[in-house]
């Protein structure tokens, strides 16, 4: 016979009792972890046990829990974990709502410490400076391609790239009135405006697009006229307390932007390799024929695939760039150890910006 509701609950109680002391005992163990790594002055944080962590769960998973959920629930325990020591301090473009936090607690989970900046420039700042162990900025989105500030500051930061994270971005139309008639301006960050550029000129053509430090300040900002709307999450409009007026309106189904984990290699060295690993380098060559092609033979040589290639100027004024290029592998492997070395000797500038897993 089928089991009841409340002896289906009875049994759900049980289990809870059963994880509540086994998580406080894993905790426990975490905790003594940590204290070693006081005592020998390392850092709490090392994304790459986090990852294997996760896998070695995923592999035994037989479900009903989806792989993916089960790198949620222990993404969280383990930020739980850490907390316990010191939570970690991340910097990300505030204020609260914007998809720069979301990124933070995907990739740190929710115990992490907020540090709330105006700017990129600022998150960069807040990391190099200490006020913040770590910063997440975005650096590409798949419809409107590199945030090219993100580059540029990567360019001249001693901050390096120690992991990676993205998720589907949707973008909704937001405002304190429940309606998509009479609406003077919208407010969004330049990069979301332009992800929604065909919606608008469809839906909102005489409606006035202005740019806003971030899409959460453009939330807030539609939250005090009852005339304007914000583009930006749900997460925001509730902090806000606005209508989502139209769903998904950002012009690609697909709309995926990736975020950099950045700090300083004093607060934590280069992960190590977990199988599934990424190189990313900023690389000039000087401007003669054929120099970007001499780049690649060394990567073709020793079995090295390029992952991303972009380039940016250099402002010289002599249309020259700097290519910001993505490989894959672990320097520790010796067929990428020999391609970097190799391309190093070509290069006029070079700068490993970090060695990093790479996310699901
Ligand atoms: O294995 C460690 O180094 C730990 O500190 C333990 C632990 C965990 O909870 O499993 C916690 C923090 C680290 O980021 C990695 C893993």
């Amino acid at each position: 016979m089928a089991k009841t509701l409340p002896e289906l609950r009875n049994q759900i109680d049980a289990v809870d009792l059963e994880l509540i002391a086994l998580l406080n005992k894993r905790a426990a163990l975490a905790h003594e972890v940590g204290e070693i790594k006081r005592l020998d002055g390392s850092t709490v944080f090392r994304p790459d046990r986090e990852n294997q962590v996760i896998s070695n769960l995923q592999a035994v998973n037989q479900g009903p829990l989806k792989d993916h959920s089960v790198a949620i629930i222990w993404r969280e325990i383990m930020s739980a974990c850490r907390s316990l020591e010191a939570p970690q301090r991340v910097a990300y473009l505030g204020p609260a709502g914007t998809f720069s936090e979301q990124a933070a607690i995907q990739f740190f989970g929710g115990s992490m410490a907020r540090v709330m900046c105006v700017s990129f420039d600022e998150v960069f700042r807040a990391t190099a400076a200490g006020s913040a162990e770590f910063g997440v900025v975005p650096i590409e989105n798949s419809s409107e391609g590199v945030v090219s500030r993100t580059l540029d500051l990567l360019l001249s930061s001693p901050l390096h790239i120690i992991g990676e994270t993205s998720f589907l971005v949707r973008h909704n139309l937001l405002r304190l009135e429940p309606r998509l008639s009479n609406i003077e301006a919208v407010y969004a960050h330049p990069q979301a405006l332009s992800q929604c550029q065909d919606w608008l000129s469809t839906h909102l053509p005489h409606a006035d697009r202005r740019a806003a430090p971030s899409n959460a300040e453009g939330a807030r900002l539609a939250s005090t006229n009852p005339a304007w709307a914000a583009i930006a999450s749900e997460r925001a409009g509730s902090e806000f307390g606005l209508h989502v007026v139209s769903y998904a309106i950002q012009d690609d189904a697909f709309n995926r932007t990736r975020f950099a984990v950045i700090c300083l290699p004093t607060t934590l060295a280069a992960p190590q390799a977990t199988g599934k690993d990424c190189v990313s380098l900023i690389v000039s060559v000087n401007n003669k024929p054929g120099a970007v092609h001499d780049l690649l033979v060394p990567l073709k040589r020793h079995g090295v695939s390029m992952t991303r290639f972009e380039s940016r100027p250099a402002r010289s004024g002599q249309w020259e760039y700097y290519f910001y290029i993505d490989l894959a592998g672990h320097p520790s492997e010796p067929h990428v150890a020999a391609a970097l070395e190799e391309l190093r000797s070509l290069c006029a500038f070079y700068k490993v910006l970090g060695t990093y897993p790479v996310a699901e």
